[in-house]
């Protein structure tokens, strides 16, 4: 039996704008109260981890800790199989300090070079951890293929280069309803309804 999550905040342990966003969207018809690490003017820690899991773990358990509240957090990434599954958990570190998500594409899509193979998927693992620390994990997946030149200015990061298998429009043109009916984020999310948020 998986830890449920009862009535108050809950801390939304990210700083990526993006995620905060897409994660208020997607628990918006719970009438969670939620607060972002920003918000509360939490460190981002360390991601020492070697998975999507454990990087998500450390993020929730650190947030939960200092805000004393329960605390959810998403580590999640783009894994390109002819790279052999990078940029995975280094996704935001591609980027570089400057966070720049146009350089950080244009990386993978030279590495890709002319190979055949232009599947990839996005990952995203959600942590839910209380300040006992008890911590609740959840998975998801959502496969495509990588397109170029980028498409589209909705969403964030990689979102312009990835075209979801069985559709012909980026995550980038997109609305964000639709990519909430099919994303990674929306995968591990009803996992983490299902487990933690049923009554
Ligand atoms: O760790 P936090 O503070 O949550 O923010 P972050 O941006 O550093 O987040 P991650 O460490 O999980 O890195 C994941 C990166 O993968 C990319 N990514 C994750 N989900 C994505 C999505 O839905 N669309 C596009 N890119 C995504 C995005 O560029 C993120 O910066
Ligand atoms: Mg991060």
């Amino acid at each position: 039996m998986s830890r449920k999550f009862s009535d108050g905040r809950l801390v939304i342990a990210s700083h990526n704008s993006g995620k905060v966003r897409e994660i208020g969207e997607l628990l918006a018809p719970f009438g969670v109260e939620v607060v972002s690490a920003g918000a509360l003017g939490l460190d981002e820690p360390e991601e020492t981890g070697t998975t999507f899991v454990a990087n998500a773990e450390l993020k929730a358990h650190a947030a939960a800790k200092a805000a004393n509240l329960p605390a959810l957090a998403d580590d999640s990434g783009l894994a390109v199989d002819c790279l052999g599954g990078d940029p995975g958990i280094y996704s935001a570190r591609w980027a570089g300090p400057g966070k720049d998500f146009a350089a950080a594409m244009a990386l993978v899509n030279d590495r890709m070079g002319d190979s055949p193979d232009r599947r990839g998927r996005f990952v995203c693992a959600l942590a839910l951890a209380w300040p006992d620390g008890v911590c609740e994990t959840f998975e998801g997946v959502v496969e495509g293929e990588m397109v170029w030149p980028p498409r589209g200015a909705q969403g964030f990061g990689y979102d312009p280069m990835f075209q979801p298998q069985g559709h012909t429009v980026t995550f980038g043109e997109m609305e964000p309803a639709k990519k909430h009916e099919m994303s990674h984020r929306a995968d591990a999310f009803h996992k983490l309804v299902a487990a933690c948020f049923q009554r």
